[in-house]
């Protein structure tokens, strides 16, 4: 991956937009390097579509400031550039193709616009029509061309004026699974090519991981971690990014000090001396480091069996106790029945511990 380091493609300042009284976007500070894939990812309604718009120059930021390569494009208030002139190219969900123009023409419109002569408007959609993969479509109207192939014009339409930051609002979600898994490697290769630096807003957690470069955690308009994908994965700063990334998504056991032992449901989880200070705690296991069974020295809890899934060539065993939702993925086949009791057994120690307010807590690792 080509990343210039050291040199910020966006920059974001304490970045705030409320509605009302609703911070959509919570005084959000982010250093974009140049040829990052940015994927900001988050359950919904966490602000990821608040941000790229603002990041389009659709809307103004309340408070803070945008700068894209060195130059402000939003402050306090007020968007200094326009959409149009900030040097970004914006791709929806929906295609928004222009109906009674062909594939070419779509794609020429915003070269004609920003007043490329004839000959260079040419050799420019030649250029992407190639990098799409759409020759053959040139001379087609939108209706005659299918969903998949609409989309491809689209991000043609968007690539061809050379953007450097390219943005993304779910581009894949109207697509079937198939079409986006293709779309998602299409897009990668297309963003390599362009040397742009891309902003990608997804609730798919997997394409998140599967693509990015860099990802942001949003919860809340509040960025809960930001770095790369496997950091991400290996070190979640929060108990929010830990059972939000991953597949599926690591055990969080919550435990309560008594005496010299965390203990979960009167079963011993720890010694005490870990995470001194606290009176609560969550610790974290991954589901692979789970085990069915009790197992000598290692703590074990009773759980009701929910659902088993093959998972590469391995059973990812899902169970509840109360409101705890544990996953193990394990070798095998598990028989048991929905309601059945299962035991669960977990390492000696945690990978993980978080403070009862979801920070991760340090000296575990
Ligand atoms: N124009 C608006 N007026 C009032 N509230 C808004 C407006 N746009 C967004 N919001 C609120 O801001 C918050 C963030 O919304 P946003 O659309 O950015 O979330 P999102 O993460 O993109 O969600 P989704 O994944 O569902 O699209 C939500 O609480 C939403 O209700």
């Amino acid at each position: 991956m080509n990343l210039h380091t050291g040199e910020a493609a966006i920059r974001l300042t304490h970045l705030v937009k409320s509605f009302g009284d609703v911070a959509a976007v919570d005084n959000v500070s982010l250093a974009v390097p140049k040829g990052a894939f940015l994927v900001l990812v988050g359950p919904s309604g966490c602000g990821k579509s608040t941000l790229l718009r603002m990041l389009a120059g659709l809307d103004a930021p309340t408070k803070g400031e945008i700068a894209f390569m060195g130059r402000v494009v939003s402050r306090d208030g007020a968007v200094v550039a326009e959409a149009k002139d900030r040097d970004a190219g914006l791709v929806f969900q929906s295609y928004a193709l222009w109906p009674h123009m062909t594939v070419a023409q779509n794609i020429a419109w915003p070269l004609k616009v920003a007043g490329w002569d004839k000959a260079r408007r040419a050799a420019r959609v030649d250029e992407v029509l190639q990098l799409l993969g759409i020759a053959a479509l040139a001379a087609r109207y939108p209706a005659e061309i299918s969903g998949g192939q609409q989309q491809r014009v689209a991000i043609a339409r968007t690539i061809a004026p050379k953007p450097s930051i390219l943005l993304f609002d779910e581009p894949l979600s109207n697509l079937d699974a198939k079409l986006r898994i293709e779309m998602r490697c299409e897009l990668m290769r297309i963003h390599r090519a362009t040397d742009a630096t891309s902003v990608y807003v997804t609730h798919d957690q997997v394409e998140a991981m599967t693509m990015a470069s860099h990802v942001a955690v949003l919860n809340h308009g509040v960025v809960e971690q930001f770095g790369a994908p496997h950091e991400l994965l290996r070190n979640p700063a929060t108990t929010f990014v830990a059972t939000f990334l991953g597949t599926p998504p690591a055990n969080l056991v919550p435990v309560e000090r008594q005496g010299d032992h965390w203990v979960a449901d009167g079963v011993r989880f720890g010694n005490g001396a870990l995470a001194s200070g606290e009176t609560r705690a969550y610790f974290l296991y991954r589901a692979e480091k789970l085990a069915l069974g009790e197992a000598p020295g290692r703590p074990s809890l009773v759980a009701q069996f929910s659902e088993a899934a093959p998972i590469a060539g391995q059973i990812m065993v899902t169970a509840t106790r109360g409101n705890l939702r544990l996953t193990a993925i394990v070798p095998g086949h598990a028989a048991a029945m929905p309601g059945d009791s299962v035991t669960l057994s977990f390492p000696q120690q945690p990978e993980a511990i978080f403070a009862a307010d979801g920070r991760r807590l340090a000296g575990v690792q």
